[in-house]
């Protein structure tokens, strides 16, 4: 077997090594890492360096929302230092580094939030402190976000940039290749942010800029080859959604009909799903999966429920079962040899499951019907769970995916059923999944479904008045919801005037189309205080 098919992505590409601190920004700087071709992993803080299972080309420790004199501040593994890396420090991370080498960090009378102007002290008979602001000149718009600044660099460091507040905003090491910013260069106010990490990544830290889609389609094809071998077979549970498409289609790529996808139809998927997605799936794509219709057990364990946490869990339990019902059966078709069980795991997922400062609270229960299955002894592969939502859509794109799959709206695990407020009924299923297709069909049609992150129609289980045909009616409310993110973290609320024209135009037609409904309403709430989903 090809050993070197096995190694991780930190071992294939040129990898930076990002030490999270718990700042909001941290994922941040990986993404514009990233976007200069380069890969980098983010780590919390904690890591030792002795442990780490690469060697990195570069360290980047991150802000973070303490100080370096606090009692419980996180700490960096002193041995960073010793790696023969460059290091760059962002903030805290400045702050962390000065600490530990003998400099001093107060708390400054001078709290510096938003944009400041920052002066460069160029030095140029010394090419390695000049690296860092390599091609830049005179000063540059920067944005700040801190109360505590270094007051003495430690020794051996000198400035390489000021503000009127700050006088040690930026230094560098006189010898080695170590550096320090205030400032965040991660955010898009900073305006030299991308060419200071970009000096520092590329130019300092000497990487390879290989880390594009192309390059991994392959390595990862030959790793997944490797690791399952010749004969072994992969079951995963594929909704039909943007990651677990992807992901099946790479397996498909990598062992044919060896992989075995499972898509379960829980009776609360949109309009026409499950025959939609086999005609994309199975139809174009030629990947294997198998349609489980267990619609009938789903809705009768959801009969009488109408607490949101009650119907997810019973959902997510059941999806379990059913999936393992039928992984039973694939695995005796093909004589026991299943051994891998595919999952759809992204970057996000395990940053978040990595955080130093431990789990955070649990808003809703989410349904993943591969997290849960600890029992089954299946060994994991996730091909994905290196990217981030962007680039495995890029990787849709480059594996030759429709570009109607690739910039699906996401479409959670428990489906229509947290869409139907109240009780959940085959009635009430129908008529919400009849609202939401006419819904999306002219959200495409007005061209919005791009620019729009996810849109969907809910079914209020309240009832209003109305008069039709000069008849009184007294029906259900249809609540459409439409938002606007990045991260699904935190999102806007679609808004414009073509846009409030065409929710007119959508209305009219939810209410005389759709039985049962007499009335639509927008929701306009951003998230947080709200979510996406209403339960
Ligand atoms: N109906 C289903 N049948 C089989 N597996 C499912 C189903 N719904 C969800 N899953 C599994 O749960 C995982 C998590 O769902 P999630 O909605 O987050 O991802 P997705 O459906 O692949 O992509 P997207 O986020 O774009 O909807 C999926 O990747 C898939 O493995
Ligand atoms: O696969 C999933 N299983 C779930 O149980 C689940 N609950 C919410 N979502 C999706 O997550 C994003 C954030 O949703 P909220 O703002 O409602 O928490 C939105 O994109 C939601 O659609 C889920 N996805
Ligand atoms: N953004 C940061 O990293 C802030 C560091 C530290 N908490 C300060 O206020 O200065
Ligand atoms: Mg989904």
């Amino acid at each position: 077997m090809a050993t070197d098919n096995l190694k991780e992505v930190s071992q294939m590409f040129d990898t930076v090594l990002i030490l999270d601190f718990g700042s909001q920004y941290s994922h941040l700087i990986t993404r514009r890492v990233r976007e200069f071709g380069v890969y980098c992993e983010l780590l919390p803080c904690t890591q030792k360096m002795a442990d780490l299972h690469f060697k990195p080309k570069g360290i980047i420790l991150s802000g973070s929302p303490y100080s370096v004199y606090d009692k419980d501040a996180p700490r960096v593994d002193p041995a960073v230092f010793d790696c023969g890396v460059p290091i760059l420090g962002v903030c805290y991370g400045l702050q962390e580094m000065t600490n530990l080498m003998g400099g001093k960090v107060e708390s400054c009378d001078h709290r510096e939030y938003g944009y400041a102007m920052l002066k460069l002290n160029k030095h140029p008979q010394n090419p390695i402190m000049d690296a860092l602001f390599n091609s830049l000149d005179g000063e540059a718009e920067v944005w700040m976000s801190h109360g505590d600044q270094v007051t003495f660099a430690a020794p051996g460091f000198e400035v390489i940039g000021y503000t009127n507040t700050a006088p040690f905003a930026a230094v560098a090491h006189n010898e080695k290749p170590f550096y320090g910013i205030q400032f965040h260069p991660e955010v898009t106010h900073t305006s030299i942010g991308k060419i200071v990490l970009k000096n520092f990544v590329i130019d300092i830290c000497k990487c390879d800029a290989s880390w594009t889609m192309e390059s991994f389609i392959d390595k990862e094809i030959a790793r997944i080859r490797a690791l399952v071998g010749p004969t072994g077979r992969v079951i995963g549970a594929v909704s039909g959604g943007v990651d677990s498409t992807v992901a099946a289609k790479l397996m498909h790529e990598a062992i044919g009909d060896r992989f075995h996808g499972i898509l379960v139809d829980n009776g609360v998927m949109r309009l026409n799903e499950c025959a939609n997605v086999k005609k994309m799936l199975v139809d174009k794509m030629g990947i294997n999966l198998k349609i489980a219709d267990a619609s009938d057990l789903f809705l009768d364990r959801l009969k009488g429920v109408i607490d949101p946490e009650t119907k997810r869990k019973i959902i997510g339990n059941t999806f379990i079962e059913v999936f393992e019902a039928e992984a039973a059966i694939i695995d005796k078709e093909c004589g026991g040899e299943i051994e891998y069980l595919l999952q759809g795991t992204l970057y996000p997922d395990v940053i978040e499951s990595i955080s130093f400062k431990g789990p955070s609270a649990t808003i809703k229960t989410h349904h993943n019907v591969g997290g849960l299955l600890a029992d089954m002894k299946l060994k994991l592969i996730e091909p994905l769970r290196e990217l981030f939502k962007d680039e495995v859509r890029k990787l849709g794109s480059l594996l030759g995916l429709d570009d109607e799959l690739v910039w699906r709206h996401p479409f959670p695990g428990p489906g229509i059923a947290i869409r139907v407020l109240g009780e959940v009924t085959r009635e009430q299923v129908q008529i919400a999944r009849l609202a939401d297709n006419i819904y999306i069909e002219e959200i495409k049609k007005g061209g919005f479904y791009r620019q729009i992150s996810q849109a969907y129609a809910a079914l209020l289980n309240v009832k209003a008045v109305g008069v039709m045909g000069d008849k009184r009616t007294y029906e259900q409310v249809i609540a459409l919801r439409a938002v606007e993110t990045t991260d699904f973290m935190t999102a806007d609320v679609m808004t414009g005037a073509e846009w409030f024209m065409t929710l007119k135009r959508i209305s009219s037609r939810i209410i005389n189309e759709v039985k049962g409904v007499n009335r639509v309403v927008y929701d306009i709430s951003s998230k947080p205080p709200a979510t996406i989903e209403w339960e």
